[in-house]
């Protein structure tokens, strides 16, 4: 699938563009702070309803303005044309629209337009908390499995309407409803517990053949996936630290505890990697999700490249350009401060690539 116009207006600092893209190689190149990450970001907002960088909707407005419109026109494979519309305003709820019709969930979108992004800032899904790794199992599975998002929901609601009543004091807990909401958390969490150890299953030797390829190196990459629901039925566990709970005031187990720890040669790369390797290890999983999604979806998912190339040393670039310009890989977008490595992209892809300039904000086509 490819998105083959793009409009936006007061997207973050970018005021105004309507771009007609190619189906390959789209590159933004500009120097620090021009717009370049925001107008990734943009594409990234139409498939997943929210902004990467920003998870506050008010502050993707560009300063000043009221309103912030950005429209998708996308084309699939078979010919069916998708149009996807979003309207954010300030102290209003966003309007979400796949061709013309307001969407009534949100999450009904997700997985429409599948896209993987690959940006500096995966490096926290080394350094930082469990919640950023338990994100992307979540991401990588909703995007091709809408009952694991749905399960992901129901479990998110029960957990806090769980909470809201463990915030009580213990004689005005309503345990009827207690017993209800662990019932239903139990349900979901077990489901989502099976499918991300199933999904790391698959995943792991993806990701070990990514990483190979681009380390040139006999590293061994490798997950430790551990959950609370490991040795213990969930329901029963629940019901066990219930008094815990009421203490604590919030549900100490569950799948929002899960982690996935993430290793090189059987260490944590959090403790031993060096910036190269981490940021190896953060595009090669990234890769690993595209492969991923094109082998269980409808449709080969869009890339974004964001200023990747950058510590990594001229073999890893190498051998990066050389995967991403392979047929496996469809659209992609890609953002740099220079035309180093894009050139060598550019060259093995012909001529199927535009170059847009960002200055300030203002995006023009320098060559198509
Ligand atoms: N809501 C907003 N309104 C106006 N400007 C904004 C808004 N949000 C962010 N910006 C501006 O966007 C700019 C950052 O743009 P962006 O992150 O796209 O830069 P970049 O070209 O990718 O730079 P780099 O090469 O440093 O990564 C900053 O100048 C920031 O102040």
């Amino acid at each position: 699938m490819i998105l083959k116009e793009l409009s936006l207006i007061n997207y973050k600092n970018l005021t105004q563009a309507d771009l007609t893209l190619s189906p390959k190689m789209n590159c933004f190149i500009g120097n620090n702070g021009m717009g370049k990450t925001n107008l990734l970001d943009a594409i990234y907002y139409l498939s997943f309803c929210r902004s990467y960088t920003n998870p506050v909707d008010s502050q993707i407005i560009r300063h000043g303005e009221e309103v912030c419109l950005l429209q998708g026109k996308y084309e699939f494979e078979d010919d069916t044309k998708e149009e996807v519309y979003c309207a954010i305003r300030r102290r209003q709820k966003k309007q979400f629209k796949r061709n013309k019709k307001e969407y009534e969930r949100l999450s009904g979108h997700i997985g429409l337009i599948p896209l993987v992004m690959i940006s500096p800032a995966d490096n926290e899904l080394i350094t930082g908390g469990s919640e950023v790794r338990r994100r992307f199992m979540d991401m990588a599975v909703s995007q091709f499995d809408k009952e694991y998002l749905r399960a992901l929901l129901r479990y998110n609601k029960t957990l806090q309407q769980r909470n809201v009543l463990l915030k009580n004091e213990e004689s005005l807990i309503d345990f009827t409803l207690l017993d209800l909401w662990e019932e239903q958390m139990a349900e979901a969490g077990a489901f989502i517990y099976n499918k991300r150890k199933e999904f790391i299953e698959e995943f792991t030797p993806i990701f070990n053949q990514f990483y190979a390829n681009i380390s040139q190196s006999g590293e061994q990459v490798s997950f430790s996936y551990t959950s609370q629901l490991d040795d213990a039925d969930f329901l029963e566990k629940l019901r066990h630290n219930r008094q815990r709970d009421v203490y604590l005031g919030h549900t100490s187990v569950g799948i929002h505890r899960d982690e996935l720890e993430m290793l090189l040669d059987g260490y944590p790369i959090k403790k031993v990697g060096s910036q190269g390797q981490n940021k190896t290890y953060f595009v090669s999983l990234k890769l690993a999700q595209f492969h991923f999604l094109l082998k269980t979806g409808r449709t080969t998912p869009i890339l974004l490249l964001d200023d990747i190339f950058d510590r990594l040393d001229a073999k890893r670039v190498e051998e990066i350009v050389k995967l991403v310009s392979g047929s496996e890989f469809g659209q992609i977008f890609i953002s740099d401060t220079n035309r180093g490595s894009l050139d060598k992209i550019l060259a093995r892809v012909n001529n199927n690539s535009h170059i847009y300039s960002v200055v300030d904000g203002e995006i023009n086509l320098m060559k198509d």
